[in-house]
């Protein structure tokens, strides 16, 4: 029975908070250090509407790496499954999310999967359109059709402040660019890609989201197929297994929820056939996951026997 109430949800965030003093904001995009430790917020969206919620839900905050299971939403309707896994693996990593190393050692060089940085990239790289404005446009009008909240739009400051400091992100795409895994102009991916990241919104948006990978592509509310059950069901894979970066064996055998996080301290679940989670909780492990936000959904797991396997 999963849980129903706003009260309970309350107590398991008071709980969960706790641990947020021992994790730490990202400040390696100078912007996102202006976080507050301490916030931590979660909402959960169910098939019928109903909606429960707990702590700073108005708070927005940017997507980061959750951006990156939605771009390849779109790039797998865009392009089909076959064409992206040509310039893209399937394989965790075991490394950090920002690594360059298994690129340099894999021949051919093509990235793991979609939810490492030098993935990411490439997926972003695949996004239609003839201009970097219409290539976002087109992600934007996406998360506004998945949010029913067509207000979604990006943080200037953070996209800024990202792509000033991305030196290891150009690295990356160096790096893809001399093995002809990506083609386009650096400067103008990486502005693509920070301004993907920097779309920001709050935990009842990003719950919503969850819901709909959760129900295989449909939004139940509207009930429109929003992408094909197939393409969720591969995001979804993915979330198991690269989702919370190299944690993520850990997290499947603790909480066993498909989930995305980010630096900025979200993270999106969204557990098959039943509902969709959204999280804020800023201070992150040293994997860079939020601390708290993985410790209010080991509870949740827990309390409500919400794990898949
Ligand atoms: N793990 C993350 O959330 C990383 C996203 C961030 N924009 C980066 O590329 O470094």
């Amino acid at each position: 029975m999963p849980c129903r109430s706003s009260d309970e949800l309350n107590t398991l965030v008071a709980k969960a908070k706790k641990c947020a003093k021992s994790g730490k904001v990202a400040d390696y995009i100078p912007a996102l250090g202006k976080a507050n430790q301490d916030d931590l917020s979660i909402a959960i969206h169910y098939p019928d509407g109903r909606c429960i919620s707990a702590g700073c839900i108005e708070k927005r905050f940017t997507l980061q790496s959750i951006s990156k299971v939605i771009c390849l939403a779109l790039v797998l309707i865009d392009r089909g499954s076959n064409y992206v896994f040509e310039h893209v693996g399937m394989e965790p990593t075991g490394d950090p999310f920002n690594s360059i190393a298994k690129l340099e050692t894999m021949s051919p060089s093509k990235p793991l999967n979609p939810m490492i940085n030098a993935g990411a990239l490439v997926v972003t790289h695949l996004i239609k359109g003839n201009s970097v404005e219409e290539r976002f446009q087109r992600l934007l009008s996406f998360i506004h059709e998945l949010t029913n909240d067509s207000t979604i739009n990006y943080c200037e400051e953070v996209a800024r402040s990202e792509f000033e400091t991305a030196h290891l992100n150009r690295a990356l795409c160096y790096f893809l660019k001399q093995h002809n895994i990506i083609e386009e102009d650096v400067e103008q991916l990486m502005e693509l890609y920070t301004k993907q990241c920097a779309i920001q919104m709050n935990v009842l948006d990003l719950a919503r989201i969850g819901l709909v990978f959760a129900l295989d592509g449909v939004d139940p509310l509207s009930g429109k197929q929003i992408m094909p059950p197939d393409v969720a069901r591969i995001c979804k894979t993915f979330m198991v297994t690269c989702g919370m970066y190299n944690a993520s064996g850990e997290f499947a055998i603790k909480i066993g929820i498909p989930s995305k996080s980010g630096v900025s301290g979200g993270i999106m679940g969204a557990v098959p056939g039943k509902f969709g989670i959204g999280i804020f909780g800023p201070s992150l492990d040293e994997k860079g996951n939020s601390i708290a936000g993985i410790k209010l959904l080991e509870l949740l797991s827990k309390n409500y026997k919400l794990s898949m396997f």
